[in-house]
């Protein structure tokens, strides 16, 4: 399939997620695409039964496209650290349990790296960004941050694992940092850029 490029107007963003909300619409809206998230539209909230995290996010932004007639952008994410083979990678956010708690998350991490006494706390976030249109064709871009993983959490400014994630050559976790710096270097950042070939606007 040839590349397709999305027009500034409204985008749905296929997320029940309202920290992503917010950073997708940092992300968007200064570049003139008005962004209507699942919250807002009452969509339901589709089952992620794909095993990556370009499979679910393609699958979400499905789900939204087809619901509203609109084209959706979905962004599916994770924590995977090293000595965990990649866990909780795709299920970080089932880690959380329902209602999601993530400070019983982060401790179940640091539990099964002290259960294997690993000394590697080495970490990535990954994002996948998809952008699918009603008729079903569909972009997708994957992106990363790179770093170490810190106990106890520090700091509220974010959301999910970044109390316990400090980026490569920082000192202060994500939940730390602040909110701009976050998005300039975050795994949505990183997929983000590589998602601005396909968007037609003159202000990227
Ligand atoms: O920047 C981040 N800072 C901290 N934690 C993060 C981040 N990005 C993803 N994460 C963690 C928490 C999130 O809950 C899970 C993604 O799971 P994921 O299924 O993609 O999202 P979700 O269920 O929360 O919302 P939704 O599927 O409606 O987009 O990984
Ligand atoms: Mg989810």
């Amino acid at each position: 399939m040839t590349q397709r490029f999305l027009e500034p107007g409204e985008l749905v963003a296929a997320t029940h997620n309202k920290g992503k909300v917010k950073e997708l619409k940092a992300l968007f809206e200064p570049l003139g695409f008005v962004v209507r998230s699942a919250i807002e539209l009452d969509l339901e909230e589709p089952e992620e039964t794909e095993d990556s995290f370009t499979g679910n996010a393609i699958l979400k932004a499905k789900a939204a496209a087809l619901a509203t007639g609109r084209p959706a952008l979905s962004d599916d994410s994770g924590l995977a650290v090293t000595a965990l083979d990649g866990a909780p990678g795709i299920y970080s956010a089932r880690w959380a349990g329902e209602p999601r708690d993530f400070y019983a998350a982060m401790e179940k991490v640091r539990s099964e790296l002290e259960a294997k006494s690993a000394t590697d706390y080495s970490a990535r976030f990954v994002c996948a960004l998809a952008i699918v249109w009603p008729d079903g064709h569909e972009e997708v871009f994957e992106g990363d941050v790179k770093g170490h993983l810190e106990f106890p959490p520090r700091g509220d400014r974010g959301f999910g694992y970044d109390p316990i994630f400090v980026a490569e050559g920082e000192t202060i976790t994500f939940g730390e940092m602040d909110p701009d710096r976050k998005h300039a270097m975050s795994h949505r950042a990183d997929a983000f850029n590589k998602l601005k070939a396909v968007l037609k606007t003159d202000k990227v």
